[in-house]
C-alpha cells in the first residue's frame, strides 16, 4: 500500500462526495427516519465501492471518450434530477402529503426492500454518482502507476465507506431539530434548489457538450 496515493485518494473521495446532492438527502431522510438506514448506507457504500473499482480499472477513460455515452449520461441524468427535485419541492410546499413517511423515529418505515429499491434508483440513476466514481477518480487515477493507483482507488473507497456510515449514523442525533415540520420544509426547499442548480449547471452541460 502506498501511503500518499492512498491519502489523496481518500481526500479528493470525500471532497466529491459530501455536497449534498440527490444521494446523501437520500440517506439522510432515511437515517432521520430510522428507516433501514444502516442496509441503506452499506447499499451506497458498495455501489461507490464497485464503481470506484470500474473507473481505476479504465471505464472512465473509455466513458469519457464516447460522445454519446456522454450524452447520454448528461439528458438521463438531467431529467432524473428535475424529477427528483420536484419531489422535493412537493413535500417543501405541502408537508402533509408525505406525514407517515416522513416520521422521525420508528414510525416512518417502510419495507427493506422498497428502501433497497429507491437506494438503487438514487444512486444508479443518478449522473453525480458515475461523474465521481467513474470518471472523475478513474480519469485521476489514469494518472499514477498501477500500483499507487490501485492505493488511489483504495483511499477514495474509505472515503465512501467513512461517508456513507457517518451521514447513516448521524440521524440519532439530529432527530430532535426534525421533530418540527419547519425543520423538514428547509431541507426539501434546499434539496429542490441544489438538485435543481445540479440539473442546469454549466459544469454538467459542458461536460455533455
Ligand atoms: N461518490 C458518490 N456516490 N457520489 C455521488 C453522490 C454525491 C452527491 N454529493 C450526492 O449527494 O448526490
Amino acid at each position: 500500500m502506498h501511503l500518499a496515493p492512498y491519502l489523496q485518494g481518500l481526500g479528493i473521495g470525500a471532497s466529491l462526495i459530501i455536497a449534498i446532492g440527490a444521494q446523501n438527502a437520500f440517506v439522510l431522510t432515511q437515517s432521520l427516519r430510522r428507516n433501514h438506514h444502516m442496509a441503506v448506507a452499506a447499499l451506497c457504500a458498495l455501489i461507490d465501492v464497485v464503481l470506484i473499482t470500474a473507473g481505476v480499472a479504465g471505464v472512465g477513460t473509455a466513458v469519457a471518450a464516447s460522445p454519446l455515452l456522454r450524452q447520454g449520461a448528461a439528458v438521463g441524468g438531467a431529467v432524473f434530477l428535475a424529477w427528483f427535485g420536484f419531489g422535493a419541492l412537493r413535500s417543501a410546499l405541502r408537508p402533509g402529503i408525505l406525514e407517515a413517511d416522513r416520521a422521525v423515529g420508528d414510525g416512518g418505515r417502510t419495507s427493506l426492500r422498497r428502501v433497497l429499491g429507491a437506494t438503487l434508483a438514487v444512486s444508479l440513476l443518478n449522473p453525480h454518482v458515475y461523474l465521481d466514481t467513474v470518471v472523475m477518480l478513474g480519469g485521476i487515477s489514469g494518472h499514477y502507476p498501477a500500483p499507487e493507483r490501485l492505493s488511489f482507488g483504495a483511499g477514495a473507497a474509505t472515503a465512501s465507506c467513512l461517508w456513507f456510515f457517518a451521514l447513516g449514523g448521524c440521524g440519532r442525533v439530529l432527530a430532535p431539530l426534525f421533530r418540527k415540520p419547519v425543520a423538514w420544509r428547509v431541507l426539501d426547499g434546499s434539496v429542490c434548489l441544489v438538485v435543481w442548480g445540479v440539473a442546469l449547471s454549466p459544469a454538467r452541460q459542458a461536460w455533455a457538450g
